[in-house]
């Protein structure tokens, strides 16, 4: 393995990252003041909240707050009194997202206590029209061969991630704008022989966004479940509100009445799941570490024990990939299975690539990437990857 290069920071204006704390904290905050109508001592504490991102410095949670000790173990105490923009940058974003919660009041008992800000955008999106649709498509896929059907159901959810639910059996088939391959690398063979149909695996999905992605996810799991696959999954969400669009349980269970109210296949999915849940086949999990601005080698024991006893894990999305890989410019040939070496048991990333972290190239992919799109394909989010450890 190359020599491990430095964790990313946001201090290089021009960068991603940078971009992410300078223009995406700010617009989140914008958001968030339209999303419900909120009360001037909230208002203030977001006030608060946008100028000590932008300039200011980190500043220790109150010492009553339930997780203050949690959040020194992670780092609170030793990044307190540096800009925002001078420490990992995986860790000042989580950072945001907590601050952010103690702003809106979401652990303060009062009226906000528990009110998701993100609600809003995340019931939208899952109302929209376009959903309908799309799992409309699903009946069209019960007359394909269950070869293709699993390929098209792991697709939806590996492209889910784009928030752009798409049960397309030619995803990977087609072109992005550059006419480079939309899967920079698919180890989709590996993942299905790890899950020979003989009804005895367990999965652990850990889960990305709500709505549009969590719905592909759950329906995944539904399929996993009928064919044997699986004989169980665990379903990891985050356990508040993070990164906008995560998914928490109430996002789990309003995925689920999406689904049980649609007509079709979508509905017996949705009757699976409800089932799955109510005999123990399918467990939804909220482990504090899901919200840890650190990587998945970090991890408690408890975590470890149970994911290292999983048939396999699947970890959705960009911000896991980031916590898997280690959030750090790897050169893009950097083998996947080393950086994921301290990974308990058998692991599975599919992730759209929205940030500068990548590994598991082979060096033809990321010359014709480059020679195509410059750096671009890297956080453009048109290019995806199933990536497996067996
Ligand atoms: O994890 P997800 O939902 O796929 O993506 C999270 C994300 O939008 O947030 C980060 C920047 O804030 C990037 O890692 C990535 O672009």
């Amino acid at each position: 393995m190359p020599a491990t290069p430095p964790v990313l920071l946001a201090n290089e204006p021009g960068s991603f990252p940078h971009g992410v704390l300078a223009e995406r904290h700010p617009a989140i905050i914008r958001q968030v003041r339209e999303a419900f109508p909120y009360g001037p001592e909230r208002h203030r504490a977001l006030d608060a909240l946008l100028a000590s991102c932008t300039e200011g410095v980190v500043e220790p949670l109150p010492a009553d707050a339930h997780d203050a000790g949690r959040w020194a173990a992670w780092g609170a105490g030793e990044f307190a009194g540096r800009s925002w923009f001078d420490v990992p940058w995986l860790w000042s974003e989580s950072w945001f997202y907590r601050r952010l919660l103690h702003a809106v009041g979401y652990f303060t008992p009062g009226p906000w206590q528990g009110i998701d800000p993100f609600r809003p955008s995340k019931s939208a999106e899952l109302d929209a029209p376009g959903t309908d649709q799309e799992l409309g498509a699903l009946d069209a896929l019960a007359e394909r061969s269950p070869d293709e059907r699993e390929r098209a159901l792991l697709h939806g959810s590996l492209w889910g991630n784009r928030a752009d639910l798409g049960f397309r059996l030619s995803a990977a088939d087609g072109d992005t704008p550059s006419g480079t391959p939309p899967l920079v690398a698919d180890d989709s063979e590996a993942l299905w022989a790890l899950l020979p149909p003989t009804g005895t695996a367990t999965l652990c999905l850990i889960a990305d966004n709500a709505g549009r992605e969590l719905v592909p996810d759950l329906l995944l799991v539904a399929h996993l479940l009928t064919r044997r696959r699986i004989g169980r999954a665990v379903l990891h969400v985050k356990p508040y509100p993070y990164y906008v669009s995560d998914a928490t349980h109430a996002d789990v269970l309003d995925a689920l009445r999406r689904l049980t109210s649609a007509p079709g296949a979508a509905g017996a999915h949705g009757r699976t799941l409800w089932s799955a849940l109510t005999d123990g086949r399918l467990v939804v999990r909220a482990h504090p570490f899901s919200c840890a601005p650190l990587p998945y080698a970090d991890m408690p024991g408890d975590l470890r024990e149970e994911l290292a006893g999983a048939t396999l894990t699947v970890l959705k999305g960009d911000l896991n990939y980031r916590r898997l890989v280690g959030d750090r410019r790897w050169p893009p040939t950097t083998p996947f299975a080393d950086v994921t070496a301290a990974f308990p048991g058998p692991v599975a990333a599919l992730r759209t690539l929205k940030s500068d972290v990548i590994t598991g190239l082979d060096a033809a992919t990321e010359a014709a990437l480059v020679a195509a799109e410059g750096q671009k394909w890297r956080t453009s989010g048109t290019h995806a990857l199933i990536q497996v450890r067996g």
